[in-house]
């Protein structure tokens, strides 16, 4: 597989509408309601005996909980109900009640081994109101496992935003397809592992909304050198950053681009950096520059230009002299900050990526920080139209967009990457990617892919620096494959 897709809420229910339309009533509840009694099956250590309270809302999600309900009831297991809603799905109560289940109040929550949370679906609207929100908070705070139907309640299954309580799920069984909320924070943080249940939705959906390339997609968008390639032909990046001020975003960005395939890397700014750059990377070609020119460094297929390069007249004129080039071209950090002072000077023939975070994009596009951080697909989407570039917004999940195409979610990232620097690293290896002929649509998510990759191999769980997170590039690149370094030695048969 080489891409996962998800859907909004609306594109779900036309989709649903219309494959009901020709199946006997109720058949694609049944079939949701399997699914999600098999996935609780499977995170009980045994069903029979077992404790199981189902939140139950007033619509079809909380059908979904019944059912399942009933068929975990049949194997023994002890099921209670809470009815939150004014209604309830009858035919789903009266299956559970068949079965053995019972109707129950809301302190059965605290000692339930599985909470299952059909409260809300992709019909909700808004923050949870009472008594929901309330349940969710009494699942959150049990101890029992939290399994969540289609979506988390108190997640929106469109955007991923959460505006109140929440459900906090080990699990999300999601019916038919995965919704978009589920796969962008801070909704992706509550619905723990996904598991998707096949309802035969498939034929009935549209282009998703967004999507995620798998490690195969990224595998084949990585170009390979070619048995008579040379340096220049897999591509040179030139990287314009640092400042006599800040001289380890020149050392980390020239440091991912080296670790992500270029041929080559070429390195202009002034001396300070400059020498640092020297001093670390023998291999990259340096460029002191006294004057903010590119004129003098020679040929490039993209460029990297703005990490720590300061935001005075020097680096403006050089910001701009990059911009003047005809090659592509990735924006990021201090060179964010001048084309905020006017994005006229995004206005070029080349193609263009932005990779800022939700600073600088608040700082690009005049919306607050925190709005951009919980309604990030929104955002990024409307930066993307507003600016006419490609846009990779950083953060816990990052985000790339472009008008045209769905949004790409980039799940690879750990925490760990909260970490000083490491962003240099990522405009090195995605500038690295354009180089190498990568669209900036493709350089930002592999990008992306390949630095949380990296992050996790090198932090396995402890804290990182940024240099480790480059170090570990060529790592995460064997790791799509699954190849170790021993099966590159084997493949010299006869020699
Ligand atoms: N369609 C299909 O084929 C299939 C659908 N399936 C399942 O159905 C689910 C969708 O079901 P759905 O459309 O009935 O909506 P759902 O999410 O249960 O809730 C709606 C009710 O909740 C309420 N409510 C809303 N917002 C609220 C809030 N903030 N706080 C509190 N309450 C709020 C509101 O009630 P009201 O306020 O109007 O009384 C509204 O009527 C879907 O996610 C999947 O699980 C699967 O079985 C596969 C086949
Ligand atoms: N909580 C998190 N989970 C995953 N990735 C994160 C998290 N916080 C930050 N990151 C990633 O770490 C990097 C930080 O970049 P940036 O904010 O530019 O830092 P710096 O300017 O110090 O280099 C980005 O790639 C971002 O997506
Ligand atoms: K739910």
């Amino acid at each position: 597989m080489k891409m996962i897709a998800a859907y909004s809420a609306d594109q779900i229910r036309s989709a649903e509408q219309a494959l009901m339309a020709r199946l006997p009533e109720g058949t694609l509840m049944l079939r949701a309601a399997s699914g999600l009694a098999a996935a609780c099956a499977d995170l009980l250590p045994k069903v029979y005996g077992s404790r199981v309270v189902l939140l139950v809302g007033s619509g079809d999600n909380g059908g979904d909980a019944l059912y399942a309900g009933a068929v975990l009831a049949r194997r023994g297991a002890r099921v209670e109900a809470v009815l939150a809603g004014e209604r309830t799905h009858q035919a789903g109560l009266h299956a559970l009640q068949e079965a053995g289940g019972v109707v129950a109040g809301e302190d059965a929550v605290a000692a339930a081994e599985l909470i299952v949370d059909g409260l809300v679906g992709i019909g909700a609207s808004g923050a949870l109101r009472e008594p929901y929100a309330r349940l969710a908070e009494a699942a959150n705070a049990a101890a029992g496992l939290v399994v969540a139907v289609d979506v988390p309640s108190g997640v929106d299954a469109s955007s991923g935003r959460v505006a109140g309580a929440a459900v906090r799920a080990a699990l999300t069984v999601t019916m038919g397809a995965r919704k978009t909320g589920l796969l962008v924070d801070p909704g992706a943080g509550f619905a723990g592992r996904i598991e998707l249940v096949d309802i035969g939705l498939d034929a009935y959906l549209p282009g998703p909304d967004v999507t995620a390339l798998t490690r195969a997609g990224v595998a084949g968008r990585l170009p390979r050198p070619g048995h008579e390639t040379d340096k220049y032909r897999r591509g040179v990046v030139g990287i314009a950053a640092g400042s006599d001020q800040y001289t380890g975003a020149a050392v980390l960005a020239v440091g991912g681009a080296l670790r992500a395939g270029a041929g080559m890397v070429r390195y202009a700014g002034p001396g300070r950096p400059a020498a640092q750059v020297r001093a670390r990377w023998p291999e990259a070609v340096i460029t002191e520059l006294d004057e903010p020119s590119i004129d003098g460094v020679g040929r490039v297929q993209a460029w990297v230009v703005g990490p720590g390069l300061g935001t005075g007249r020097w680096a403006r004129e050089l910001v701009a002299r990059v911009l003047a080039s005809d090659v592509p071209v990735l924006v990021d950090a201090d060179g964010l900050n001048l084309v905020a002072k006017g994005v006229a000077l995004l206005r070029r023939t080349g193609p263009v990526l932005i990779t800022p975070h939700a600073g600088e994009l608040a700082r690009l596009t005049g919306a607050g920080r925190d709005e951009i951080e919980a309604g990030r697909l929104a955002h990024v989407r409307a930066a993307a139209a507003e600016l006419g570039v490609t846009v990779l917004l950083k953060g816990s999940t990052t985000v790339v967009a472009e008008e045209g195409s769905p949004v790409r979610v980039n799940g690879t990232g750990t925490p760990w990457l909260a970490a000083g620097g490491t962003g240099d690293v990522l405009s090195g290896i995605a500038g690295s990617l354009l180089a190498q002929g990568l669209s900036g649509y493709d350089a930002g998510s592999c990008g992306a892919y390949l630095h949380g990759l990296a992050a996790r191999i090198a932090a396995c769980g402890a804290p990182l620096t940024a240099a480790e997170v480059a170090e570990a590039v060529p790592a995460a690149i064997r790791a799509l494959s699954g190849e170790s370094a021993l099966d590159h030695a084997r493949e010299l048969t006869d020699w």
